[in-house]
């Protein structure tokens, strides 16, 4: 057939890799027309995925997850008014606060925070922290903010065991019952 003929002479061209190729190496591809269903498909890099502060009806472990491959770059991006974002991220056991805009009225001052910019500080945080200051500040008040309700900070949380460690071990709490025998901790 003349038209099969005249295509074999041609080179054809490669949609995908934008070269030229002949009949020959086309036809080992499973059928023109499936190149060009994906001719039209982006072919750059994924964007990355963005965290937001996420509303006080969201439970802690319903939060949006970050990966053990991603938190290492994330936090350094996030750690303090000299990261590339400039935000103040901190983890709280699993879960990962920003406390960006919450620094200048912190109670306790917004030192004690920033030494904490983009790492663990679940332990620290519990020493001076009730639950009740984590559902009320921390995850923020059903009441919403224009009624004089306070908003939340958190972001995210860890994925399954997915860790990030606390630079200082944590004191023991209970100093003063070794005498009641080496197996009580
Ligand atoms: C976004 C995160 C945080 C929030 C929302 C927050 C909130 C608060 C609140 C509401 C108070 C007053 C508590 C009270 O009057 O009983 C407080 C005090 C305090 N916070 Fe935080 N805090 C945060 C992070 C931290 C961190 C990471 C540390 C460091 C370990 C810290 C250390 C302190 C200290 C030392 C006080 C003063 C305690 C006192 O006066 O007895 N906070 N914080």
């Amino acid at each position: 057939m003349g038209w099969i003929r005249a295509l074999d002479a041609r080179a054809i061209p490669d949609p995908v890799l934008g070269i030229k190729v002949s009949e020959k190496t086309a036809s080992s591809r499973p059928s023109i027309e499936h190149i060009e269903d994906i001719a039209h498909l982006s072919l750059s890099a994924p964007t990355e995925p963005t965290y937001t502060l996420q509303p006080s009806t969201i439970p802690d472990a319903e939060l949006p997850l970050i990966s053990s491959s991603e938190i290492p770059e994330l936090l350094a991006q996030h750690s303090g008014p000299g990261s590339p974002t400039g935000r103040t991220w901190i983890v709280v056991d699993s879960v990962v606060v920003d406390a960006t805009e919450f620094l200048e009225n912190h109670p306790g001052g917004e030192d004690i925070i920033l030494q904490f910019a983009g790492r663990q500080c679940g332990w620290q945080f519990w020493r001076f922290h009730s639950k009740g200051i984590w559902e009320e500040w921390v995850k923020g008040t059903q009441k919403p903010v224009e009624e004089g309700g306070k908003r939340g900070w958190r972001v995210a949380r860890l994925e399954g065991d997915a860790v990030v460690k606390n630079r200082f071990p944590e004191p023991r709490k209970f100093v003063g019952l070794r005498k009641l025998g080496a197996d009580w901790w």
